[in-house]
């Protein structure tokens, strides 16, 4: 070929490029779509949205591009995002609309997240597809069961144990804040607290793994499609599922297993086994042991957030921990907080919402992904679309919160506020909050959340006076900074000290006391437990009946998880003979 061809050749491929980019360019940016950042072909906005403090660059473009119509739009690659910055928009899409607006889009790091083959692992993160319906249907009833019966008292005992160890250890509060909501899932879902330091390293992989700010894979997706020989990330997610999966399975197991033997207290795995599961469409041990799984996890890092913050928020206004202590030292008679006192307790339940607002602790939502395709204030939204909930954005509503940077617990308590309601002995309350999502996805852990709050906090607020540290070398305060954090689905502060002081040397001695009561009674409690059903079985040799929850012949057919159908069915196949052989032996 001359020169001259291959130079004409040339320039013509380079102006057809030049051509398509500009017609793609062009019909991304159709003025007649919802408003938002200019979009460059292919890439959409991800060479200029960070993913450390994500929120804050989605507010920034709410603040350009989303006050007219509440809402703009924007682009990742080839996924599309309308992200919705006011609550009528959000009321309108994700409650109105829920009908075709409660998927999930898919994440790129998990394998099938949305549940599509039939892993039934994440509830929070399935599709709208059969195994959410039921496994929602579940959780909504176990937590609301809980609920009702106040934990069985789980969490007075866990706020006991969690005073005393801040009394013994305050500079290890970070780890204890946290152990003590995973002690109280786990006591919840398996009757035991010794299983949580593991819990919450297996929900903190999760997390990260579920994250935009986790595995690069994530955000740069096509990288999670590289062969298996060239790709870290796959492996390493393959190594901690299954990890996370055979854990859920064996307390599975041993539940049943101490249940065969009458040694199995009451708790919600028991439930399943005992009475649910002769009537629930759960389809076998696998699913069933992943949604009480997950039903552990997904309490953990949710509320040691908010908690977080409480620490942080308290020592930043000493003049609201004062009024707190207050209220609970004239309401209480001296003793820390219970959920009967909650009605009298409204300064402590307007700082913990003001908490949540000024310091949200999932800022950026959770996404919706439509099913269809609709018309809305009369632009197009595509069917396959992401609908982001901007969290942040709702919160920081100069009209509805006025002042909306600062911690201002009054606008809970005082006529005046746009955000004021009344009786006081019921507002402010959490539940409800823009924090805990929208229509058929929202959250099912509001109550169990407020509650775990007024007795942590409130447990707090009796004990201690909460303050910032010194520098033994120094003598200087050490700073508690109020804008450091992670960038994780699921934010918490960064690592900092600070003091916890008893309020007097008689609380502290009081605080020590009440957890070695408590402690003394749960020993003395699970002990009598032991003795009778030993002395039963010793009697009467009884075995008591256990629930096989058995996988069904369609259930193994359905499990064509990406992980290898072949694998999946090949695990079915070892469950249902050792489900099986349970069974039989019991009967
Ligand atoms: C401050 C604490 C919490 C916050 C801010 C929070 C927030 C959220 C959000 C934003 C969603 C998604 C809603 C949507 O898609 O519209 C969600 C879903 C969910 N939450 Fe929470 N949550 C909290 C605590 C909890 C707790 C303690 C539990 C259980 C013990 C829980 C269980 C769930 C479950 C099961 C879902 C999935 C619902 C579904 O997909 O149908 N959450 N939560």
């Amino acid at each position: 070929m001359q020169l001259a061809t291959a130079a004409l050749l040339g320039l013509v491929l380079v102006g057809a490029a030049v051509l398509h980019f500009f017609k793609v360019y062009q019909r991304l940016n159709d003025p007649k779509a919802p408003p938002g950042p200019k979009l460059i072909p292919y890439i959409g906005r991800i060479h200029d949205l960070p993913i450390k403090f994500m929120w804050l660059k989605f507010k920034e473009w709410a603040d350009m591009y989303g006050c007219a119509n509440g809402f703009y739009r924007t682009r990742m690659l080839d996924a599309e995002f309308i992200i919705i910055t006011d609550e009528k928009v959000a009321e309108d899409l994700l409650v109105k609309r829920a009908k075709y607006n409660s998927d999930r889009p898919n994440i790129q790091s998990l394998f099938d997240s949305k549940s599509t083959n039939g892993s039934m692992e994440y509830l929070p993160l399935m599709g709208r597809n059969q195994y959410w319906a039921r496994q929602r249907k579940l959780t909504h009833s176990y937590i609301t069961e809980a609920t009702n019966a106040r934990y069985g008292g789980v969490m007075y005992h866990e706020a006991k144990r969690w005073m005393a160890r801040l009394i013994e250890d305050p500079d290890g509060f970070q780890f204890s804040l946290e152990d003590m909501a995973s002690k109280v899932m786990c006591q919840l879902t398996w009757d035991d607290p010794g299983l949580s330091e593991y819990c919450t390293k297996s929900a903190w992989g999760l997390l990260t793994q579920m994250s935009p700010a986790g595995p690069i894979t994530n955000v740069l997706t096509p990288l999670w499609h590289l062969p298996l020989f060239l790709n870290p990330w796959k492996r390493a997610e393959r190594k901690r599922h299954d990890e996370q999966q055979e854990w859920w399975m064996q307390r599975f197991l041993e539940t049943r297993s101490k249940m065969s033997s009458g040694e199995m207290r009451p708790c919600w795995t028991r439930q399943l086994l005992e009475k649910t599961a002769l009537r629930t469409s759960i389809s076998g041990d696998y699913e069933a042991s992943s949604v009480l799984g997950m039903l552990a996890l997904v309490g953990i890092f949710t509320v040691a957030g908010p908690l977080s913050y409480w620490l942080v928020t308290m020592v930043h206004h000493p003049e609201w921990q004062e009024k707190v202590q207050r209220e609970i030292d004239e309401q209480c008679g001296g003793r820390p907080p219970t959920l009967e006192d909650a009605p009298r307790l409204p300064v402590l339940r307007a700082c913990i919402k003001e908490t949540m607002r000024w310091k949200p602790n999932v800022p950026t939502g959770v996404a919706h992904e439509t099913e269809a395709d609709d018309v809305y204030k009369g632009y197009f939204i595509p069917k396959g679309t992401r609908l982001l909930p901007l969290d942040w954005a709702f919160l920081r509503n100069p009209v509805k919160y006025p002042d909306p940077d600062s911690f201002r617990p009054e606008r809970w308590l005082e006529p005046g506020w746009p955000t004021f309601q009344t009786p006081l002995t019921q507002f402010p309350t959490i539940r409800g909050m823009t924090s805990f999502g929208w229509g058929q996805r929202q959250c099912l852990g509001m109550s169990l959340t407020q509650d775990e709050l007024i007795v942590a906090c409130g447990a707090l607020a009796w004990c201690f006076t909460l303050k910032p540290k010194r520098d033994p070398a120094t003598g200087e305060t050490l700073p508690v900074p109020l804008d450091k954090s992670n960038s994780l689905l699921i934010i918490k502060p960064d690592p900092f000290q600070m003091s916890f002081e008893p309020r007097s040397e008689k609380r502290r001695a009081e605080a020590l006391r009440l957890w070695e009561e408590s402690d003394a009674e749960d020993q003395r409690s699970r002990r009598e437990f032991l003795e009778a059903a030993r002395a039963r079985k010793g009697m009467e040799g009884e075995a008591v009946p256990v629930a096989a929850v058995i996988p069904t012949l369609s259930t193994l057919q359905d499990t064509g998880c990406a992980l290898g159908a072949e694998k999946k069915k090949e695990e079915f196949m070892i469950e249902i003979s050792r489900v099986s052989s349970n069974a039989s032996s019991l009967s």
